[in-house]
């Protein structure tokens, strides 16, 4: 049995990145908002663009503290950034969906969202999706480490220099390998799942500019930085 061994640079590396993730909470949280209130299709569209739009914000703030992003070319940190926002939206959406709340608060924040104003056909894919994140039961440092993960995937449109991703990306599976052997041990097929949730994650996002465009109204408005971030408009 292969004897698991963090060490001092993975360590300090794994620390960097869950403050980052911590600092990256998102300023009012709506799941709260959610459970307060009933909104019409309209605010919670309003709603979505607002959580959106400063979760893209805090999503450039936690890249930037990914040791070595800042020193990649700035063209490429871009277009990771836009390759990434999406799925890194939907990826905090599930985690903010799988926080355990006090008794039927969960259902009730399930029953909000489905009846949110999203069309009925992505109902479905979206919490097949946010359910598989419940089922891993990942901790704060996995999160941490998968969100980072997804934004330096190399492989996203106009990367210029993917070894320089690359090598950016490796040590947080390395690490990311490591802490699911330490933190799952009975279950040795658990970093494979979770980077297969990486895979169901882009097939969601395949649908993301539809699922806005077909909410439940007329007049879809977006701010200018997710026009930017978002194919819509
Ligand atoms: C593109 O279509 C959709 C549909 C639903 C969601 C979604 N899934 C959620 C699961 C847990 C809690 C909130 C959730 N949300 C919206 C939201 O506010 N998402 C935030 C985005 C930034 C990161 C924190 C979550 C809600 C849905 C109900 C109406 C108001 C918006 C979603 O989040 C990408 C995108």
């Amino acid at each position: 049995k292969e004897k698991v061994e963090i060490t001092k640079e993975q360590k300090a590396l794994t620390k960097v990145i869950v403050e980052a993730y911590n600092r990256h909470q998102i300023p009012q949280d709506v799941a709260k908002k959610l459970l307060q209130d009933q909104y019409s299709v309209e605010e919670n569209f309003l709603l979505l663009t607002e959580m959106a739009t400063s979760q893209v914000q805090v999503i450039v703030e936690f890249t930037k503290s990914i040791p070595g992003f800042l020193s990649l070319d700035h063209e490429d940190q871009i277009a990771l950034l836009k390759g990434s926002a999406v799925e890194a939206m939907f990826l905090r959406s599930a985690q903010v969906f799988s926080k355990k709340m006090p008794n039927g608060h969960n259902g009730i924040l399930e029953e909000r969202i489905r009846k949110s104003g999203i069309s009925e056909e992505f109902i479905t894919p979206m919490f097949n999706f946010y359910k598989s994140i419940i089922g891993l039961h990942m901790s704060l440092e996995e999160q941490a480490l998968l969100t980072a993960i997804t934004i330096l995937t190399p492989d996203r449109p106009y990367v210029k220099d993917h070894q320089a991703v690359e090598k950016l990306q490796e040590p947080m599976l390395d690490v990311l390998r490591k802490v699911c052997v330490l933190q799952h041990p009975q279950e040795p097929q658990y970093f494979a799942r979770l980077l297969g949730r990486l895979t169901e994650l882009r097939t969601l996002t395949h649908y993301h500019a539809e699922m806005l465009t077909s909410w439940r109204m007329n007049d879809h408005k977006f701010t200018p930085l997710l026009c930017e971030i978002w194919d819509v408009q």
